[in-house]
């Protein structure tokens, strides 16, 4: 059974690297009984093309010269990629095809179809021969035994039965695109980017359930992403949609390339075959996803006015000219919007019943919600308006508003259309794992935060989670009553639940906010990213992990351009990582930082003078809101350690946890046990603690807890731990629970930098996060 059909166009198929990635992707992606559609190599149809046009002009030279390009480039890509007999065999069939070629041009018997077909049969040979050399059992078909058309109708009976009957279940079968045969047997194309049409027509002859169109860009985007720097790649869009776009001339998919899916349950899905395990665009039925804007660009068209327009000639002379048009109804009268190189074709073919009502036309189309036409047309005029640029023709059509123009809109003019009509209504979905000490200040600090996003962002909260519990709803909660929400409708649910509910989110962004303090949250950090998850955490673990997830971790967000803002985690609201990044950015050099990173232990050590036992100060940290769940975390040095390590990579250095030397506030054998265990034997930290105040009051030193980052002869040295500081420098005389970074670098060396102020706390903390999330939400958007 076929399960799936793979499509590769000639991008995909450029070189012998490119064909070797399609044979992983393959390996990966395929099963025996799948069909892997291919186009000709690269350039190699344009290739043909000149060819067939130097035949046309009878310039034997130049023919001569094309067909030694195209064998070199063939023998190219066969050496590199077969080997032994498999390899000999390719290079005399080839040479065989070309004297053929050669000699028809001298006896003027070429044939353009039959011509032109060749570059999807030699990709399909070589495919599958590569494929069966890397003992994946593979076979090649030539797609003119498989569809047959008898004047421009596709015969679907006859070649479904060809299909059913050829399609080989224990291979992969390697599918030319692009060609089919007539009744005779002689070699017909598809058109304008017929391989992908070929795909989907196999799909539907051999009740395939899915096809994938893997193609040099990630999906279907808001607008052409190489003109747009902002453009967003839709996770899911709409048949209908996506139907429109390609009449009205998007590049991405076809119109023909969807006709085959029509009332059938395949998926499609668009994907990039260089980055194979990115995300990509479904393209989905009506209903299965919400309607979205697009911006699209229409280039050098005319306008045609048709009378009598009847059924199917709109597909006759969209098959005539290989070109899908787009025809519509405005003011009465019938218009083609068809490329300007096809007018006079058109024009032929309606004989005296086609006007050319404007030519020379540039402009966009505007595809969104039928209720959000009018107003987006009505904004756009006036956005051109103050570019100086006035519409020629502006029609308002179902689901779309069109609007030409005499120039090429330029990147400037769409990016400005593009922020203003398209990324301004882009929804931002939030999940915010966590709501203890910091995470219900966060929330509690949230409404007043999201009405300041409002004027200019649509974010809406869509998940809460706890450990247990998770409260969702996709169309948005009210953030002022999440706790009365809580109490009555959250749920208890599975990580798998969680991710499928972050999977079906209909959102252009998805920022998970993690304030928990759970190292296992963060262990799903990476599966997050999968569903293309920005990230903000105040949780260390992530930051701290190994050194290789921490890495792969980062790839992946930097190959689907998601980002991750932590700020939180270190200094809690203080902007030291950001203090950093620009001392970086300014080609400055950092050399040394220095000073108190833990909230709590600059409290405990600042309040401890000998009055108060130093366990029942802990037990206030702990009520303030300054420690970690486990205090402990905070007194073994665990804490401050972990956010030296953050710095350390925020600088770029490859470092592990258990490089930075650690001793600890409390004793070794307080650290194992419950918390309780720990309370039990309190009095030992209170000795342990009595000892070194004692020892650094013999030296007129304050007992305080430090970081130190330094490079001394290129070697690092990295530790936190107990120090007896001079009473008379800054470390000693710190308001109880400030952090300070005393930073050197190349340009601040004899005269530090200082940051210093509330490094714990939950309104700081939670108002760092605030900080990430108003950097994050104006960065993606
Ligand atoms: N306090 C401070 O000044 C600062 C804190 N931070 C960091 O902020 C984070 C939060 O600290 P704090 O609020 O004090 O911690 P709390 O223990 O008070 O709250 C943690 C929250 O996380 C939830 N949680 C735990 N595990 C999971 C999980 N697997 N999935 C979803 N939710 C989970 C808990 O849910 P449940 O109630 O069900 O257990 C709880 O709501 C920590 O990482 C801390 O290091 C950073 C800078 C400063
Ligand atoms: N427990 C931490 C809280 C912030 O990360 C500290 O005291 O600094």
């Amino acid at each position: 059974m076929v399960n799936q059909v793979h499509k590769f166009g000639g991008s995909s198929l450029s070189s012998a690297d490119r064909f070797k990635s399609v044979a992983n992707i393959i390996l990966t992606h395929a099963q025996a009984g799948d069909c892997v559609v291919v186009s000709a190599a690269g350039k190699t149809t344009d290739t043909l093309v000149k060819l067939w046009q130097s035949y046309q002009q009878q310039d034997t030279q130049a023919i001569a010269d094309i067909v030694l390009l195209l064998s070199n480039h063939q023998i190219a890509l066969i050496e590199q990629l077969l080997i032994a007999n498999a390899k000999h065999h390719a290079l005399d069939l080839l040479e065989t095809e070309l004297s053929i070629i050669t000699k028809q041009a001298k006896q003027g018997t070429l044939a353009e179809a039959a011509l032109l077909a060749h570059g999807e049969l030699w990709s399909a040979r070589l495919l599958s021969a590569y494929l069966e050399q890397l003992n994946v059992s593979a076979c090649a078909h030539d797609a003119r035994q498989l569809f047959t058309l008898d004047a421009g109708q596709l015969q679907h009976a006859n070649n479904q039965q060809q299909c059913l009957k050829a399609i080989e279940t224990s291979k992969i079968n390697v599918v030319t695109g692009f060609i089919a045969a007539d009744l005779h047997g002689e070699t017909v194309t598809l058109g304008r980017n017929g391989s992908d049409y070929s795909a989907t027509l196999l799909a539907r002859y051999c009740n395939a359930k899915k096809v994938s169109i893997w193609t040099d860009t990630q999906g279907v985007f808001s607008t052409d992403p190489r003109k747009v720097a902002n453009a967003v790649k839709y996770a899911r869009v709409c048949r209908d949609q996506a139907n429109l776009l390609a009449r009205l001339g998007n590049p991405v998919l076809h119109a023909k390339t969807l006709s085959p899916l029509k009332d059938t349950d395949i998926e499609l899905v668009v994907r990039s075959s260089y980055d194979p395990q990115g995300s990509h665009t479904e393209i989905v039925k009506l209903g299965m996803s919400k309607q979205k804007r697009f911006l699209t660009t229409v280039n050098n068209v005319d306008l045609l006015i048709v009378d009598d327009l009847s059924e199917g000639e709109v597909a006759h002379v969209s098959q005539l000219i290989q070109h899908s048009l787009h025809h519509f109804e405005h003011e009465g009268e019938i218009y083609l919007l068809v490329p300007a190189s096809a007018t006079h074709q058109v024009a032929n073919y309606f004989a005296g019943r086609a006007n050319i009502s404007e030519s020379n036309l540039n402009g966009v189309a505007i595809i969104a919600p039928d209720q959000e036409v009018a107003p987006l047309g009505k904004q756009s005029e006036a956005l051109l308006q103050t570019q100086s640029i006035q519409p020629r023709f502006t029609h308002y059509g179902e689901g779309y508003t069109l609007l030409l123009t005499d120039q090429v809109l330029e990147s400037d003019v769409l990016s400005l259309l593009h922020d203003k009509l398209i990324n301004k209504a882009q929804e931002i979905a939030l999940i915010i794992a966590g709501l203890g000490n910091v995470g219900a200040e966060f929330m509690r600090q949230l409404p007043a935060q999201l009405a300041r996003l409002s004027t200019d962002f649509n974010v809406k909260l869509v998940a809460l989670l706890r450990s247990e519990q998770m409260l969702v709803n996709a169309n948005g909660l009210d953030c002022e009553s999440w706790q009365l929400q809580w109490e009555n409708h959250a749920s208890s649910y599975k990580q798998a639940d969680l991710l499928s509910y972050i999977d079906t989110l209909e959102y252009e962004h998805k920022i998970v906010i993690d304030i928990t303090a759970s190292e296992h949250f963060s262990q799903l950090y990476s599966k997050l990213v999968e569903l293309n998850c920005h990230l903000i955490s105040a949780n260390k673990y992530a930051g701290t992990a190994s050194l290789s997830w921490y890495q792969t971790l980062r790839e992946s967000l930097a190959q689907r351009g998601l980002h991750w803002r932590y700020n939180a985690s270190v200094g809690a609201g203080l902007p030291i990582n950001f203090a950093l990044a620009d001392l970086q950015n300014s080609g400055d050099k950092i050399t040394r930082i220095e000073g108190v990173f833990s909230g709590t232990l600059s409290w405990l050590c600042s309040m401890y003078d000998g009055s108060k036992a130093f366990s029942d100060l802990v037990l206030e940290a702990q009520a303030l809101g300054f420690t970690e769940p486990d205090p402990r975390e905070d007194l073994s040095g665990r804490d401050m350690q972990r956010k030296l390590l953050i710095l350390v990579r925020e600088l770029g250095i490859e470092l592990e946890l258990d490089d930075i030397s650690l001793s600890a506030l409390m004793p070794d054998e307080l650290s194992a046990g419950s918390w309780n265990n720990f309370i039990d034997n309190k009095a030992r930290l209170d000795a342990f603690i009595e000892q070194h105040a004692q020892a650094a009051q013999q030296q007129n030193a304050a007992l305080c807890y430090t970081g130190l980052l330094e490079f001394e002869n290129n070697t690092l040295n990295a530790k936190v731990g107990i120090t007896y500081v001079p009473k008379s420098e800054a470390v000693a005389n710190l308001t109880p629970g400030d952090n300070i970074f005393v930073i050197n670098t190349q340009w601040y060396n004899q005269n530090a930098l200082v940051i210093q102020g509330p490094g714990a706390g939950k309104e700081v903390t939670a108002a760092g996060v605030h900080s990430d999330l108003y950097w994050l939400v104006q960065n993606i958007s």
